[in-house]
């Protein structure tokens, strides 16, 4: 597509730009894989390079120009290729092949703490930032107020990195970029991980920012890219597969997303009545609104926190708790309506006999909005209780439908125990096991909204 740029000059290009990985089938084919092929040349044979590894392409030849004035909104499933992209075009990546031309300042909040040192206090990484962006020390001097200010870290800024939690890092990164002056800036979903009050606050200088500059954007939420950006690209396994309008683009996006789900038991058919119809298994009734990037009730999820805060007489220990989709891939994103699978593992550090796992959402309060655990389901039915002996693993998967969130930050905490419903011992119990944050919607109107299979309202005869 050509570029929409307001006054006709290219802000960024890229030329035939791919990315190729190396998959090593093991650790131990990276280490002899190489050696044995050279071996098998020598001796005559063919080498057999299959057997160690497949190369992957992450990017396929593929040419974009920007514009000046121009902001892009890149989209596309996990692992479309939108990271690398992003990387690349910043220059903190080099392409397999092709060329990428930056005529201006190009500015990239990429993944979170990039080009920070962890061990320096803010302030120094304020300086850092600076000189690897080519600002000498007088002129960082001359805004590094600013920059604290606009960060809301105070005192924080003489701390440690290490010591920050990862919106604070946010804060420091989008407060340096503001006043990097930048003609091109390039943003990789890090706002996803700043409190509601800064995000407000980095929204409110993007938009005044992108009515003057160059803006590339990746972004899971549909919502920001809509209504920041003037052109949008939706990444499929490394290639380009639309460019144009952002509303059009999303639209497909969304499309394709619910294309590639099965259907079966959990389609609706249009030809039932409420009255003849088995509300299990069905989809909310406002499903066809709720796909609309306006009222869907996006919940972008953080990874398992190994360090999070816990308690339990540790027989057993709870070493990952993951979220994935129906199908059972692992995801980052969902939204409020869908039906997601919440897994559990566990390792017994001890022999354990009949174990219980559960796992509950809490919002930012600690206000617990709901909970479930493995009991009842493993006690209804004639199966001897598990037993786990010493090393063992074992896992506990929940298939629910997502309820809908208000906007805020919420926690999900797990817990494995032993013994009974009401007579139990927690063995392991993670506080934060996961976060997510939830977007701006209409649909929860209390603490949670539930998925409605349906709604009726009429008059009962007399
Ligand atoms: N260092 C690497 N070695 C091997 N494969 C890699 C490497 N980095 C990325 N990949 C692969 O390249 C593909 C594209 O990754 P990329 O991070 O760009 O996707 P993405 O669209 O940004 O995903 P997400 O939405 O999850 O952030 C993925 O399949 C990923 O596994």
């Amino acid at each position: 597509m050509t570029s929409k740029s307001t006054d006709g000059s290219i802000a960024l290009s890229a030329t035939g730009i791919s990315k190729n990985y190396r998959i090593w089938t093991s650790p131990s084919a990276r280490l002899y894989g190489p050696l044995a092929n050279r071996v098998r040349r020598i001796a005559g044979k063919t080498p057999t390079p299959e057997r160690y590894y497949r190369d992957f392409s992450a990017l396929n030849e593929m040419s974009l120009s920007i514009g000046a004035g121009e902001c892009l909104g890149v989209i596309g499933k996990n692992g479309s290729g939108k990271s690398t992209l992003l990387q690349i075009l910043a220059g903190t990546l080099q392409s397999s092949s092709g060329s990428v031309s930056r005529p201006g300042k190009v500015a990239a909040l990429l993944e979170l703490g990039t080009g920070f040192n962890h061990e320096f206090t803010g302030r120094e990484n304020v300086f850092l930032y600076g000189a690897i962006n080519g600002l000498s020390s007088d002129a960082v001097a001359a805004v590094f107020d600013s920059v604290v200010e606009f960060s809301g870290l105070g005192d924080f800024i003489e701390q440690p990195l290490r010591t920050y939690s990862s919106g604070m890092v946010v804060r420091l990164a989008f407060s340096l970029l503001t006043h990097l002056d930048p003609d091109v800036l390039i943003i990789d979903e890090a706002l996803a991980v700043g409190d509601a009050a800064f995000v407000q606050k980095c929204m409110r200088w993007l938009r005044g920012f992108i009515k003057e500059k160059t803006v590339i954007l990746v972004s899971h939420d549909l919502g920001a890219i809509t209504s920041l950006c003037s052109r949008a690209i939706w990444l499929k396994q490394g290639e380009v597969v639309f460019d144009g309008h952002p509303k059009r683009a999303t639209e497909l996006y969304l499309e394709s997303i619910y294309e590639d789900q099965p259907t079966g038991s959990a389609e609706t058919s249009n030809e039932q009545t409420p009255e003849d119809s088995d509300v299990s298994g069905k989809k909310d009734f406002r499903h066809e609104t709720l796909k609309d990037p306006e009222h869907r009730n996006e919940l972008k999820f953080f990874k398992f926190d190994p360090e999070a805060e816990s308690f339990g007489k540790r027989k057993a220990t709870i070493n990952q708790v993951e979220l994935l989709d129906e199908l059972g891939q692992p995801v980052s994103m969902t939204a409020g309506g869908e039906v997601v699978r919440i897994k559990v593992h566990v390792h017994a550090d001890e022999a354990v006999s009949a174990p219980i796992i559960g796992f509950g959402v809490k919002n930012r309060l600690g206000q617990e909005l709901f909970h479930d655990n493995t009991y009842l389901s493993s006690h209804s039915k004639d199966d001897e209780p598990l037993e786990i002996e010493e090393g063992g693993r074992f896992v506990a998967e929940f298939v629910f439908r997502m309820p809908y969130f208000n906007a805020g930050e919420y926690f999900i905490f797990a817990a494995v125990a032993t013994g009974t419903h009401d007579d139990h011992s927690q063995q392991h119990w993670v506080h934060e096991a996961l976060k997510f944050s939830s977007n701006p919607n209409r649909i929860c109107l209390g603490l949670i909204g539930l998925p409605m299979m349906e709604v009726s309202l009429k008059q009962e005869d007399s």
